[in-house]
């Protein structure tokens, strides 16, 4: 199976390629050429199969035999194991056809360990296959970051550099990525938010010389895999309420867009979802341009959910690819609108497709904190406020439709974020035993400018001294 870039000016790779490429050569994003489907049958299979089993299941086709199925299953198993969960990533229960699928019992705590830690064995088989080397860039706003750098660290095929931005990622988040005394992983403190590390990620793809240079490869969610491993859960939590006989909606946390694409995937390969509702914080781009058409960068408002505070929501174009027909020219046009204006406007048609399978709720700060507090009340359920962002909307969901239970994604350990969660519950929940010395590691980082030249300079220097030294 092929994989075409959204804006069709690179040239369409298979699996291993565009897993290494990350972002596409145009600056667009990787998809599959065409979907592969699961029937009703093999979906209902699912029920009572390991989380690992049903990965195998789903990431096959597309995987589409390009790491051979043996080589895909042992490393989804390893993958897998270094969960502290039997089931994975189990459901819980918060009311009527309420449930939250808590996606945090990974090493890092945050649901990018479900994708990240596959990625990692993934990225190293193919390199070692092929005897190449590759840098790794990502742009976090606290959990990819962290994901990575536990899933790469030690790597002998990789260095490692994340850019997060400068005093607007929680305590422990910073932490995670600070304190692995690791050669080849590099934490990178960016002056800037968000979006200008994400931005000069891209840039840095999109510079080729420096790409080639230094085999740039992505763990960002523009990499097609991140998304392809996340798709995974939907299955097992739907299945796990029924499906596919019963049609279940989602509501999911979402700021760079990339886990509820995954659900949008789960359900193009057959999952019956209902809906999928986007939870945004303050910072609300989606809801708004789901509500308007219009797509408005207006600058990031720190939030409890810092994870969030996102205004270009990378995975959004992948989307807009299929709610435009695929048609690459108007996805060119969309995002030259956006480089150049800060905004673009989706069209009447396509917008309706979205709409049809998609809902958008903002939650402010306050309900955020208030949805903290109720649920710990009612039921001694302590939330993180990134999944409080996608209770709380859940809850918009099922006054509409009662009947059709909702999973809210949980997304991250209340112990990620333990101000908030004590500011809204009394509860400071703590870390985990293998993370409990973590305030007392020693900590190394850099700042930078928020400068992408500066920056690959950064990168340059340091992966060539790591190369040097190692060699
Ligand atoms: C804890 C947490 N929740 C939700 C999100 C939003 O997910 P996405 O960027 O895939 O929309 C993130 C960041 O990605 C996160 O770290
Ligand atoms: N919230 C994310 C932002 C990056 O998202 P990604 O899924 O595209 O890697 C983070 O925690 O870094």
């Amino acid at each position: 199976m092929l994989h075409v870039s959204t804006r069709g000016e690179a040239p369409a790779l298979g699996f291993s390629d565009a897993l290494l490429a990350g972002l596409a050569r145009d600056g667009g994003l990787y998809v599959p050429q065409t979907w592969p489907t699961l029937q009703p049958a093999a979906i209902q299979a699912f029920s009572g199969k390991s989380y690992s089993d049903v990965a195998k299941a789903v990431l096959g086709p597309l995987v589409d035999g390009d790491i051979p199925a043996a080589d895909l299953g042992r490393m989804i198993d390893e993958a897998y194991a270094t969960f502290r969960h039997a089931a994975t990533c189990p459901l819980a229960q918060l009311g009527d056809n309420l449930f939250v699928l808590e996606l945090f019992h990974g090493p890092t705590l945050a649901f990018k360990d479900v994708a990240m830690q596959l990625l990692g064995r993934l990225m190293d088989h193919v390199l070692k296959a092929r005897g190449a080397r590759a840098t790794i860039v990502g742009a976090t706003s606290g959990d990819t970051g962290s994901a990575a750098v536990e899933a790469f660290k030690g790597l002998e095929q990789v260095d490692v550099f994340i850019l997060y931005p400068h005093g607007r990622v929680s305590d422990v988040q910073r932490r995670q990525m600070t304190t692995v005394a690791s050669p080849n992983v590099h934490a990178l403190a960016v002056e800037g938010t968000f979006d200008d590390c994400q931005s000069m990620v891209k840039g840095m793809f999109n510079h080729a010389r420096f790409r080639d240079e230094l085999q740039l490869s992505g763990v960002n969610s523009i990499n097609w895999a991140r998304v392809a491993a996340q798709a995974v859960y939907y299955f097992t939590a739907a299945v796990s309420l029924g499906s596919p006989h019963r049609p279940v909606s989602f509501s999911v946390p979402t700021g760079n867009f990339g886990d509820i694409l995954a659900g949008w995937v789960a359900k193009r390969m057959g999952l019956p979802i209902e809906r999928l509702m986007i939870g945004t914080n303050a910072n609300d781009i989606l809801a708004r341009t789901l509500s308007s058409g219009s797509y408005e960068i207006k600058g990031v408002r720190p939030t409890a959910s810092p994870s969030m505070d996102i205004q270009i929501s990378s995975n959004f174009e992948r989307l807009l690819f299929e709610a435009y027909g695929r048609d690459a020219g108007a996805i060119r046009r969309l995002m030259a609108n956006l480089a150049q204006s800060k905004a673009f406007l989706v069209d009447a048609e396509p917008l309706a497709r979205i709409r049809r399978e998609f809902s958008a709720e903002a939650v402010d700060e306050t309900n955020v904190a208030a949805e903290m507090a109720e649920t710990f009340r009612s039921t001694g359920y302590v939330l993180d406020p990134h999944t409080a962002v996608g209770t709380r909307a859940a809850r918009a969901l099922l006054r509409e439709r009662p009947e059709v239970p909702v999973v809210a994604l949980s997304t991250a350990h209340p112990a990620k974020f333990p101000d908030a969660v004590e500011r809204a519950t009394g509860i400071r929940p703590a870390l985990p035993p293998h993370m409990a010395d973590l305030m007392e590691r020693q900590e190394s980082f850099t700042v930078l400018p928020n400068d992408q030249s500066a920056v690959e300079r950064f990168i340059r220097d340091r992966g060539r001294a790591v190369r040097g030294a190692a060699a």
